[in-house]
């Protein structure tokens, strides 16, 4: 659905690339996560990607458009959500649907359906201006799906959400990506790219360090621990057991056998954590 080779992008048109020698390819129906610290050239990307930034060195095909020849009937095919809401401010929630519905070829969603699928409903005759920060991303998201898109673009789709809306969205996502779709999910929170990726890719300073799936990536560098609660003569006893060394081994297989246990946990590495051992940077 998307492949990129050899992507350098330079704002100055020097040798300070934000993006440099990025290759990477995401197959249909792929939830794939782009994720970096700020200022790791994520959207820039992407910006690339969906045709907003004009290629200038490398290779890229979008839903089976080479991106050097942009033709209209690429933007049927694809969605964008962006971070920064740009919605129509003078417009309703469902005025700004209905004007955007009409740019596309294609059939589209019922604006409707899509201001209740994100809980706007209710605000629908309201202004945008006088929607929140949330809102606005919100309606924003719902833009993005109106044209049932093949390829959805997703930037950061849940910051600034309440849990219970960003909740919702996460559901949303996952839902459509069960009906076929293919999403390019661009983030620094590991915790949603680890929920919802299929592959993550790890950008750092412009380059990608390492591009595998969140189990197979915590199967790698995971500490292969087990967490155990126990009581000992009335005591609660706290502690844990490499599953690698024989010796650990046996003394857990003792403790499960002589005492009560209270509570057991393997402890896997986080992302976050991952991510740090290999790029030697934090996520923000
Ligand atoms: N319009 C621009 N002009 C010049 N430099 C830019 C421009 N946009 C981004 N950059 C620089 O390019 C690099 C990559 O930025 P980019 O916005 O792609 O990062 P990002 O990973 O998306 O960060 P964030 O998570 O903060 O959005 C940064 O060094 C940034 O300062």
């Amino acid at each position: 659905m998307i492949k990129v080779k050899n992507l350098y992008h330079s704002y100055n048109n020097d040798d300070n690339y934000a993006v440099n020698d990025v290759n990477f390819e995401i197959k249909k129906g792929e939830i794939f996560g782009f994720l970096g610290p700020s200022g790791a050239g994520k959207s820039t990307t992407q910006n690339i990607l969906v045709g907003l930034l004009q290629l200038q060195q490398g290779e890229v095909e979008v839903a089976g458009y080479d991106i050097k020849h942009i033709k209209n009937k690429m933007f049927n095919k694809i969605g964008m959500s962006f971070e920064q809401s740009n919605v129509y401010n003078k417009m309703s929630g469902i005025e700004n649907l209905e004007f955007y519905r009409k740019l596309f070829d294609v059939e589209t969603r019922d604006p409707m359906e899509l201001i209740r699928l994100v809980g706007l409903d209710g605000k629908e005759n309201v202004k945008a201006e006088r929607y929140s920060k949330g809102m606005k991303h919100r309606l924003t998201f719902a833009r993005s799906m109106i044209n049932n898109p093949k390829m959805w673009f997703l930037d950061e789709p849940t910051t600034g959400l309440d849990p219970a809306i960003a909740s919702n969205i996460k559901d949303i996502i996952k839902r459509e990506n069960e009906k076929g779709v293919t999403i390019f999910l661009t983030t620094h929170n590991m915790y949603i790219a680890d929920e919802l990726c299929h592959r993550v890719a790890f950008i750092v300073d412009g380059k990608i360090r390492l591009i595998d799936s969140p189990k197979a990536l915590k199967l790698k560098y995971g500490e292969k621990l087990v967490d155990v609660e126990y009581f000992k003569s009335g005591q609660l006893i706290k502690a844990h057991f490499s599953t690698v060394f024989e010796a650990e081994k046996e003394r857990l297989i003792e403790v499960i056998k002589n005492y009560d246990i209270q509570t057991m946990h393997t402890k896997e590495a986080t992302l976050e954590e991952i991510f740090i051992k290999v790029t030697g940077r934090g996520l923000v």
